[in-house]
C-alpha cells in the first residue's frame, strides 16, 4: 500500500485532529478542496479514515434578501422615513424606494398599520400612526438578521420565529440543503501514524532541473494510474460526415482527379438538363422531379455559339444522330431551379474546355422532391465525374466505379444494372449491398452520347458516373437512416468515429 504526498498529509493531519470537517482539512493541509476529497477517498479505501455525510435542509437568503438585510426591506425604509416627517406624500417615498418598491408598499404599510392613508388632490398622503411610531423589531427582520450573519439557519431554527412560506414569497430567502462532511482517522490509520510517516515531496514531472541538481534523489514520484476513471470531455471536432466528404474529396484528388467546383446551388436548365441533351418535353423534367425558382425565375444562357449547337443537337441532331425532332425554347432553358444532379458541372466543364486525358469530379448539393425516409433525403450530395481520353471504354467505367464503392466507400458487394439515362449510352446503373439495408442503389454511369458531348466541343469518349454520395457515407458511418448525416443529435456527433 502507498500513499502519495496527499494522502499521508492528510493523514497526519487527521492524527493530530482526529475528527473533523473538510474545511478544516483543506486549512490545516494548505491543499486545494478537491485534492483532499481526492486524498480522504482512497485513505477512506483503505480503511484508514472514515467519511460521514449529514444532509440538513436551510434556509438561505436571496439576492434580493441579502440587498434587503444591508439596506433594510422596503417598509423599514419606507417607516425610516415616516418617523422622521410623520406626514409624506406617496411620491416621496421615491427618495427611499425604487419603482418596483413603491408598487405594492402602500399594502404592506396597511397591513402592519403603520400609516393611514389619505386621498388629496396632490395625490396619496401617508401618515404615521401610533403603531408605526412605536414599531419596532419584527420576526422578518430579526431572521433576516440572522441569515445575513449566519449564511444558513436550519429550517427548525427559521420555522420558530417565521413561516419559510412567507420569506420564500417575499422572495427574500430560499430553502437549500447542504452536505456537512467529517472525517475520522480510523484505528488502522492512528497505527500508520503512530508508526511514523515520512513525508517527502513527490513530483509528477521530472525535470531537467531536478535531473542536474540531483534532486530526483530525495522526492517521490506520484504514480500515474492510467485506469482512474476521468470525466469524458468532447473536444470540437468536425461534424463526421464533414470529414467524409473531406476524405473522399482528399482520395480522389491523390488518384488524379481534378476538381470541378461552382459557386450557386442554383442552376439554369441549360446546364441542368439541355446541355446534357435531355429533352425540354422530358418527363424527368417536370416539378414533379425538380424544384424551380419562382424570383428570379431565370437566368443567363451561355455564348451564343453554344447555344446554337445544343439547340441543333436537340432538333435535329449532331454526330450523325436526328436529335428529338422538336422546336428547343431558349426560354425554358433559362428557367432557374436548384441544381438537380451533379452532372451539369461536368458538362460546364466539358464547355469550357478539358484537358486530354483527364480526369474530373465534384462534389454537390442536389435537390429533388421526394418523400423522406431512412434512405432518401430531398436534398443530398452527389459526386459526379467524368474521365475523357481517346481509348476509354465502357469496361473503364465499371471497373472505376467498383473501385469506389468498394475502396472509397467501403461497400462489400457491387452488382450493375443496364439502365437509361437520356445523356448516355449505353448507361448502367449502379448497387451496393449494406448488411442492413441489403442492396442499396447508389447511382448511374455511362458513356456520354456524342449529341451531347460534340456540341460541347468534345470529340473524345467520355465516361460518366453520378453517385449518391450519403448512401456511401451511411456505410462509413456504421448508420441505417440517412437523416442522420445531418442530424443535431449530440450523442451521435459527439460518438461517431472521425478514422476509420
Ligand atoms: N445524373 C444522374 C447520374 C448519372 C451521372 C452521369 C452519368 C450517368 C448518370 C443522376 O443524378 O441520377
Amino acid at each position: 500500500m502507498t500513499l502519495g504526498y496527499n494522502e499521508k498529509l492528510v493523514l497526519l493531519k487527521l492524527g493530530e485532529l482526529k475528527r473533523t470537517d473538510v474545511e478544516k482539512l483543506v486549512k490545516a493541509t494548505g491543499l486545494e478542496q478537491v485534492a483532499v476529497m481526492r486524498a480522504i477517498l482512497t485513505l477512506q479505501s483503505q480503511g484508514l479514515v472514515k467519511l460521514k455525510e449529514r444532509r440538513e435542509k436551510v434556509v438561505k437568503l436571496t439576492d434580493i434578501g441579502k440587498k434587503y438585510a444591508e439596506i433594510g426591506l422596503p417598509e423599514v425604509r419606507a417607516l425610516k422615513l415616516l418617523k422622521e416627517r410623520k406626514k409624506i406624500r406617496l411620491d416621496d417615498l421615491r427618495e427611499v424606494l425604487t419603482e418596483d418598491e413603491i408598487k405594492p408598499i402602500i399594502g404592506v404599510l396597511r397591513r402592519e398599520g403603520w400609516v393611514k392613508v389619505e386621498k388629496t388632490s396632490e395625490g396619496l398622503v401617508l401618515e404615521i400612526t401610533e403603531k408605526g411610531e412605536k414599531a419596532g423589531k419584527r420576526a422578518i427582520d430579526e431572521i433576516l438578521e440572522r441569515l445575513a450573519e449566519k449564511g444558513h439557519l436550519s429550517l427548525e431554527e427559521v420555522e420558530k420565529v417565521i413561516p419559510v412560506k412567507e420569506l420564500k414569497r417575499r422572495k427574500i430567502a430560499q430553502e437549500d440543503e447542504i452536505v456537512e462532511r467529517t472525517v475520522e482517522i480510523t484505528e488502522k490509520g492512528l497505527e500508520l501514524v503512530k508508526g511514523g510517516i515520512e513525508l517527502k515531496k513527490e513530483v509528477t514531472v521530472l525535470t531537467p532541473e531536478l535531473i542536474t541538481t540531483g534532486k530526483w534523489r530525495e522526492v517521490e514520484f506520484k504514480p500515474f494510474n492510467i485506469k482512474a476513471p476521468v470525466k469524458k470531455i468532447y473536444p470540437g471536432k468536425k461534424q463526421p460526415y464533414r470529414v467524409f466528404l473531406d476524405k473522399i474529396r482528399r482520395r480522389l484528388i491523390e488518384m488524379g482527379f481534378i476538381e470541378m467546383t461552382v459557386d450557386s446551388l442554383i442552376e439554369t436548365q441549360f446546364w441542368n438538363f439541355d446541355a446534357l441533351f435531355q429533352p425540354q418535353n422530358h418527363p424527368a423534367r417536370e416539378w414533379t422531379d425538380t424544384y424551380q425558382l419562382k424570383h428570379p425565375e431565370k437566368g443567363q444562357l451561355p455564348e451564343k455559339e453554344l447555344v446554337e449547337k445544343v439547340k441543333t443537337a436537340h432538333e435535329k441532331g449532331l454526330a450523325g444522330s436526328r436529335g428529338w425532332g422538336y422546336v428547343w425554347s431558349p426560354e425554358r432553358a433559362m428557367l432557374l431551379m436548384p441544381r438537380a444532379h451533379a452532372t451539369a458541372l461536368s458538362a460546364r466543364q466539358l464547355a469550357k474546355g478539358v484537358q486530354i486525358p483527364g480526369k474530373y469530379f465534384t462534389i454537390q448539393r442536389v435537390f429533388r422532391p421526394d418523400v423522406l425516409d431512412r434512405t432518401h433525403l430531398i436534398e443530398f450530395n452527389q459526386i459526379d465525374g467524368f474521365v475523357v481520353g481517346e481509348d476509354l471504354t465502357f469496361r473503364h467505367l465499371l471497373g472505376i466505379l467498383k473501385r469506389f464503392a468498394i475502396e472509397i466507400a467501403g461497400a462489400k458487394k457491387v452488382k450493375f444494372f443496364p439502365d437509361y439515362y437520356p445523356f448516355t449510352e449505353p448507361s448502367v446503373q449502379l448497387s451496393a449491398y449494406h448488411p442492413e439495408l441489403g442492396w442499396v442503389e447508389f447511382g448511374g454511369a455511362g458513356v456520354f452520347r456524342e449529341e451531347m458531348t460534340e456540341a460541347l466541343g468534345i470529340k473524345e469518349p467520355v465516361i460518366a458516373w453520378g453517385i449518391g454520395i450519403d448512401r456511401l457515407a451511411m456505410f462509413k458511418l456504421g448508420i441505417d437512416d440517412i437523416r442522420y448525416l445531418f442530424s443535431y443529435d449530440l450523442r451521435w456527433l459527439r460518438e461517431a468515429k472521425l478514422i476509420w
